[in-house]
């Protein structure tokens, strides 16, 4: 069995809760609260900027220019088509380019962020990849399972999300990420491969601390007379 099928199985029981989250489920309903979703917006844009330096590591990380290419490509795309969904997104909701440079990170997406950043710094390139896949993995399956809703992917508002996410280009990067991992997961002994359990772990439930952060919109408890603004 190849790894990426093993931590599939694995976590399922956890996978499906992030499946399950209202945030998802409501996206998919079209009932979302449209404010949950303008945060959500807005943190995911400051996520993946942090998010697209794991793709830079991984270059200075490969181990042969074809895993090199490929790295390229994620960031190359994430940056550009990805991040194109949340400046489009942005204009819909009227978020002015100056809120998006300023917006500061809640405590979930600076938690999550930097412990991929850690583990991309400080580990192997299977830890790198494990740290990410859960990202790309997740929204593609629930990109997936929305798209299957009727009317889902021509929603007003989320349709442009789920088709996003359910596409085959995005597919396809989280195609190429299953098989970074399987291909650097070859050969490991039990205890690696049970720390890229591990990461992986962490990450997926980061995941759900990420939908759960937006559907609440959760910034930090007790410093609102600090506007985060740089001056
Ligand atoms: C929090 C989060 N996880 C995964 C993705 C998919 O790239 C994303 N945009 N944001």
């Amino acid at each position: 069995m190849k790894f990426s099928e093993r931590l599939h199985q694995k976590l399922q029981p956890i996978w499906r809760q992030n499946h399950a989250h209202p945030f998802v489920k409501e996206m998919g309903e079209g009932t979302l609260d449209k404010e949950a979703f303008r945060f959500f917006m807005v943190q995911d844009y400051l996520y993946l900027i942090e998010y697209s330096k794991l793709f830079a590591l991984g270059a200075v990380k490969a181990e042969n220019v074809q895993q090199m290419e490929t790295f390229a490509s994620l960031l190359h795309s994430t940056m550009n088509e990805e991040m194109a969904l949340h400046r489009q997104y942005a204009k819909k909701f009227d978020i002015t380019h100056d809120e998006l440079e300023n917006a500061q990170p809640s405590p979930i997406t600076l938690a999550y962020t930097r412990y991929m950043l850690y583990e991309a710094q400080n580990g192997t390139i299977a830890e790198l990849v494990a740290a990410l896949l859960p990202c790309m993995w997740s929204y593609w399956e629930i990109g997936k399972e929305l798209n299957e809703i009727p009317g889902a992917a021509k929603h007003d508002l989320y349709g442009e999300w789920i088709q996003m996410y359910s596409s085959e280009e995005f597919g396809q990067l989280a195609t190429w990420c299953i098989d970074l991992l399987d291909q650097a997961a070859e050969g490991k002994s039990e205890p690696e491969l049970y720390k890229l359990e591990e990461i992986f772990l962490n990450t997926t439930r980061y995941e759900f601390m990420f939908w759960d952060m937006a559907y609440y919109q959760q910034m930090w408890p007790m410093d609102q007379s600090f506007d985060g603004k740089k001056r």
